[in-house]
């Protein structure tokens, strides 16, 4: 018997194992909302492709957080890999955008903080990425010029625009490719404008794209 293997596709990037490469304190106002200094050079951290979670599946509450916030971004998907990527050859390389929330459980990361300890389990807990469908290059003109907004419960908390990161795509795609070989399939998180706020269990989060896109999670508390 042949067996076939099925074509990847790259609208389904979550499903491929590649990382997450988040970028942290790209918006002044966010840095500023968490009195941290603006940064002069772009701050990364990692989370696995573990994290995602996708429409139709809750964001689970970690068991040890009693501050969980949403962080919505701009996800740029890799459809060309490469090593110290040029600038001015860097968008060569999106195959498109997912809209994203970076869940953050922001007593851990300010107790790590405090201690000089990494954010792992601040930041890379299981459905710590909730994610969109993929949205193909074409239908974002301007990835540098498009609002992001975040709704808990139907309350607007966050409504921002990429047109005021620190940190352009281009300049992040670059700057990352120099220290972390950037493969097909990855993503990167371009960071969030402020509102982030805590969510609880049984919250409804809704966020969007401008016109592109809107996506809808639950919140629910881990049990085991
Ligand atoms: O330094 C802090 O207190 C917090 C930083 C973040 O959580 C950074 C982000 O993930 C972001 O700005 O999107
Ligand atoms: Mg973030």
């Amino acid at each position: 018997m042949t067996q076939t293997m099925a074509a990847r596709n790259i609208s389904q990037f979550w499903e491929w194992g590649r990382k997450i490469i988040c970028v942290g304190r790209n918006y002044a106002d966010h840095a500023k909302e968490l009195k941290n200094a603006i940064p002069t050079e772009p701050v990364l951290f990692l989370k696995p492709p573990s994290a995602y979670v996708r429409e139709g599946s809750p964001i689970l509450v970690p068991r040890y957080t009693s501050n969980l916030h949403h962080e919505v971004e701009l996800g740029v998907v890799i459809g060309k890999g490469g090593t110290s990527i040029a600038q001015s050859a860097a968008m060569e390389h999106v195959a498109g955008y997912a809209l994203c929330l970076d869940m953050t459980a922001r007593d851990i990361q300010d107790e790590c903080k405090s201690k000089g300890l990494p954010w792992t389990l601040a930041k890379a807990f299981n459905t710590s990425c909730p994610i969109s469908d993929f949205i193909p290059k074409e239908r974002i003109s301007d990835p540098g010029n498009v609002t992001l907004w975040l709704k808990v419960n139907d309350q607007l908390r966050q409504n921002g625009c990429t047109a005021d990161m620190i940190f352009s795509i281009p300049y992040l795609i670059s700057y990352i490719s120099d220290f972390i070989t950037l493969e097909e399939g990855d993503l990167i998180l371009t960071g969030t404008p402020k509102g982030v706020s805590a969510v609880q269990e049984h919250d409804e989060l809704q966020a969007g794209i401008q016109d592109v896109l809107t996506m809808s999670f639950r919140v629910d508390r881990e049990n085991h």
